[in-house]
C-alpha cells in the first residue's frame, strides 16, 4: 500500500496588525508569520474503500469531520473523485506535538500536509498556487503552513510574500496545558474594543499594509538583525487576550522578567521569547518555570525553521 509520512511545522507570529473588518466577517490583517521546528508527524496510507479514516494520539484533538485534517481530506475527495475510485480512500494517523489551541497554527499545518500528502498518494501534481487556493478554503493560516518558513501574509492571511530566512534563532514557548483561547472571540473581542479606530477605505488599508511591508521589522529580517528583530515583536491581540486571561499576563511578565524579547502568538494562549542560542533557551526555560512554578505550565524549546510541509518517508 501506497504511503507518506510528513512532517507539519508549527508557526508563531512575530507581528500580527488588525487593520480592518471586512465584509466576510474576517478580518484584514498584516502579519509575518515565522515557522518552528515543533512540529506534527502526519502519516497517510491509502485504504482499499473510498472512506477517510483519522486516528490521533491526543486526547483534546477530535477525529471526526471537525478535525483540520479530516476536512482537507474531504475537500480533496469532493474535488477529485476519479482519483478517489482509481487510488482508494486515505487512512490518517496524526501524531501531536504541538500544543492544541495554542495560538501556533497546529490545525492548519495538519490541514496543508493533508493536502500535500494525498496530493502525492493520488499523482495529483497540483501546484503550490493551487494548494495554496485549497488551503485557504479550510482556513487562514493553511496557505502559510504550505511552503512556511518566513512571510509577510496579508488579506485574511492567506496572501504570502516570502521574506529572507532566519536562523539561528530559538524560541521558548509557554502554555497553560488546559488552557485555550478561542480565535473567533479574540477577533470579535478586538472588533468590539477598538472597532472604531479601524480606517475603511482601501487606500489607507492599502498604505498601513504597505508601511510593513517596507518597514523596520522587515528591513530587520532583511539584515537578520535578531536583537532589533526581538524589539520590533507586537500583536494586536494581547490587546484583549491580556486583559481577560490573568494568567497569559504574568506568564508574560515572568518571561519579560528575563530580559528576553516576549510576545504571544497568534490569538494566543502560547507566549513565547526569542533568544540567541540553545543554552540560552534552556536557561529562560527554567528560570520561567521556577518564576510560575505551577505543575499544568508546559514549556518547550524549539528553533526557527525554513520549511513547511516536507515528506520525512514514502513507500511507493
Ligand atoms: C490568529 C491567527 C494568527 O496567525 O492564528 P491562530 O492564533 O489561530 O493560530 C490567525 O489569524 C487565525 O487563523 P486560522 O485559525 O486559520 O483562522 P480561520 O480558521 O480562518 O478563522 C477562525 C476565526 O477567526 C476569525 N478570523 C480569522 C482570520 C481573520 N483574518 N479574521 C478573523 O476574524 C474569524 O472569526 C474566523 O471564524
Ligand atoms: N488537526 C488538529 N489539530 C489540533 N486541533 C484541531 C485539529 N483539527 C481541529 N482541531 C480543533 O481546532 C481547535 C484549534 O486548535 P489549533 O489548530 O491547535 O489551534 P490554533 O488555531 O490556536 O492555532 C482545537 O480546539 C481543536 O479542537
Amino acid at each position: 500500500m501506497r504511503s507518506y509520512s510528513l512532517i507539519a511545522p508549527a508557526k508563531i507570529n512575530l507581528y500580527l496588525e488588525i487593520l480592518g473588518d471586512r465584509a466576510d466577517g474576517y478580518h484584514e490583517l498584516v502579519m509575518v508569520l515565522q515557522s518552528i521546528d515543533l512540529a506534527d508527524q502526519i502519516d497517510l496510507r491509502s485504504i482499499s474503500t473510498d472512506t477517510i479514516r483519522l486516528h490521533c494520539d491526543h486526547p483534546q484533538v477530535p477525529v471526526d469531520k471537525t478535525n483540520l485534517a479530516y476536512r482537507a481530506a474531504e475537500l480533496m475527495a469532493e474535488l477529485f473523485p476519479q482519483a478517489l475510485a482509481q487510488y482508494g480512500g486515505v487512512e490518517i494517523t496524526l501524531h501531536k506535538r504541538i500544543p492544541v489551541a495554542a495560538g501556533l497554527a497546529g490545525g492548519s499545518t495538519d490541514a496543508a500536509a493533508v493536502l500535500v500528502g494525498i496530493d502525492l498518494l493520488w499523482n495529483l501534481g497540483l501546484t503550490h498556487s493551487e494548494l495554496e487556493e485549497l488551503g485557504a478554503k479550510l482556513g487562514s493560516d493553511v496557505p502559510f503552513c504550505l511552503a512556511g518558513a518566513t512571510a509577510i501574509a496579508t488579506g485574511r492571511g492567506e496572501q504570502l510574500s516570502p521574506l529572507p530566512d532566519l536562523d539561528h534563532i530559538y524560541v521558548v514557548l509557554a502554555k497553560y496545558r488546559s488552557l485555550a483561547v478561542s480565535t473567533p472571540w479574540a477577533y470579535q473581542t478586538y472588533r468590539q474594543q477598538f472597532g472604531s479606530s479601524y480606517v475603511s477605505d482601501t487606500v489607507s488599508l492599502e498604505s498601513r499594509s504597505a508601511r510593513v511591508h517596507s518597514g523596520p521589522l522587515v528591513n530587520a529580517i532583511a539584515r537578520k538583525d535578531r536583537a532589533k528583530i526581538g524589539q520590533l515583536l507586537h500583536n494586536d491581540l494581547e490587546k484583549v487576550v491580556l486583559p481577560a486571561y490573568p494568567q497569559v499576563l504574568q506568564l508574560r511578565e515572568a518571561f519579560q522578567s528575563t530580559g528576553a524579547a516576549t510576545m504571544m502568538s497568534g490569538s494566543g494562549p502560547t507566549v513565547f521569547a526569542l533568544v540567541e542560542s540553545q543554552v540560552q533557551a534552556e536557561q529562560i526555560k527554567e528560570q520561567v518555570k521556577t518564576i510560575m512554578n505551577h505543575p499544568d505550565l508546559d514549556l518547550w524549546v524549539a528553533r526557527f525553521c525554513n520549511t513547511g510541509i516536507q515528506v520525512a518517508s514514502s513507500v511507493k
